[in-house]
């Protein structure tokens, strides 16, 4: 059985991930700080570690040349905050096998530690494993389910049809849509169906990043380029190379940087912030924004050339509200999700729910929905999910 040690001061982080690994058939140990963890690392002798980056008496980057200066093969998963991306890829370059984001989805980290297990150990291992696991409870897992789907309303229809059309190209997509209506989403199912399927998909809030940093975020520094770049890093497209970079809020990144941007994307090379080495990167962008960006083009907020380069084609994402055959759909997705994460088996919804959440406009769209059916499901203690417990602004 493979041994893995968590290490996170959020005592419900832990117990969640305990209670979900073991069913997964890991042996798991749990520390709730830096020293405790070195100390059960010792002890314990894992095959993977599962870390918090900020822990109440290390962070993530000195614990992880505690555990690389002990045992340098051994893989380390480290969570982070979901604009922690600055963090994400420090960890990485000190030897970190991967990130998870915050809010956690086990599927996810399932996923992760799967394949850092078997970068060390060898497929044979991990395949016996996967056998061994199959058995009727582990059935109810997601391994085998897409991570999201695509409704059967004329709405998603559509959605599906142009993604379809647009994936197997190298075009730069602009995507619409309003917050929470899964633009993501639709980013992510055009690189799975492109030909860039095996390479990263990195992914970039340019609204979560201060003016400040965008550059260095995309492109990289040079250690002693600025105040507190006291570090090599490298950007986001050299992370997406061969892969696909998403720029979700592209609206927002300030202008200086999107005349750099407009460089690289037409010249397919990138240059370090205080660096004068190119890099030639093959790198296909998809963008997305809530508003229009020819408006902001028009308003002199967004410069009108890179709009034209990313214009190669366009999606909206319709709003949930428009897509009202498809709300059950995604309830019922979300519902069997939870259950796996809870360990419950809660069977559906009630009629009385099935009406509210049709009526209801979602203004936060499939977020929203998740986060309605996320919390119902924690709350309810019936076989079926009931009004009473579905939480709606
Ligand atoms: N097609 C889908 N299938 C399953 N889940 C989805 C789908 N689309 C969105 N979701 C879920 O809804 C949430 C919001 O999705 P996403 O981040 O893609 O939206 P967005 O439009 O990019 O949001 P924002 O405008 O805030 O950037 C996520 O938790 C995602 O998992």
């Amino acid at each position: 059985m493979e041994k893995i040690l968590i290490i996170d001061d959020d005592a419900d982080v832990c117990l969640l991930l305990d209670r979900f690994l073991k069913r997964q058939s890991y042996e798991v140990e749990v520390a709730s700080s830096g020293k405790l963890g070195m100390e059960k690392l010792m002890a314990f002798k894992p095959d993977l570690i599962l870390s918090d980056f900020k822990l109440g008496d290390m962070n993530g980057a000195d614990l992880l040349t505690n555990v690389k200066s002990k045992f340098p093969n051994l893989p380390v998963i480290i969570i982070t905050g979901y604009s922690d991306i600055k963090v994400a890829i420090e960890v990485l370059k000190n030897g970190a096998f991967d990130y998870v984001t915050k809010p956690l989805f086990p599927d996810e980290i399932l996923d992760t530690i799967k394949k850092a297990l078997k970068s060390v150990s060898g497929s044979v291992k991990t395949e016996a494993k996967e056998e061994k696991v199959e058995t009727e409870k582990s059935k109810k897992t997601k391994k085998d389910k897409p991570k999201y789907i695509f409704g059967k309303s004329f709405a998603s229809k559509n959605l599906v049809n142009q993604i379809n059309v647009v994936a197997p190209t190298d075009f730069s997509v602009i995507i619409y849509g309003e917050s929470g209506s899964g633009k993501e989403a639709v980013a992510n199912e055009i690189h799975l169906q492109s030909k860039r399927k095996n390479k990263p998909f990195v992914a970039m809030d340019c609204g979560a990043v201060s003016k400040e940093l965008a550059g260095s975020e995309l492109f990289g520094h040079e250690k002693g380029s600025f105040t507190g770049a006291i570090n090599d890093k490298v950007g986001l497209f050299e992370l997406a190379d061969g892969g696909t970079l998403f720029l979700d809020e592209v609206g927002n990144l300030p202008y200086d940087i999107q005349v750099s941007l407009l460089r690289v994307v037409q010249e397919r090379r990138i240059k370090k912030i205080g660096g004068n080495k190119e890099k030639d990167v093959d790198v296909r962008i998809i963008v997305a924004s809530n508003t229009k960006l020819i408006n902001a083009a028009k308003e002199g907020k967004f410069r009108e050339d890179l709009y034209y380069r990313f214009n190669e084609f366009e999606i909206e994402v319709p709003p949930l509200r428009d897509r009202e055959n498809d709300i059950m759909m995604y309830a019922e997705f979300m519902l069997e999700n939870v259950n796996v994460d809870l360990d419950k088996d809660i069977k559906g919804f009630s009629d009385e729910v099935v009406e509210v959440f049709k009526s209801y406009p979602w203004h936060g769209n499939i977020r929203e929905l998740k986060n309605v059916v996320r919390r119902a499901a924690l709350l309810s203690q019936a076989e079926i999910i009931k009004v009473a417990t579905c939480r709606m602004n």
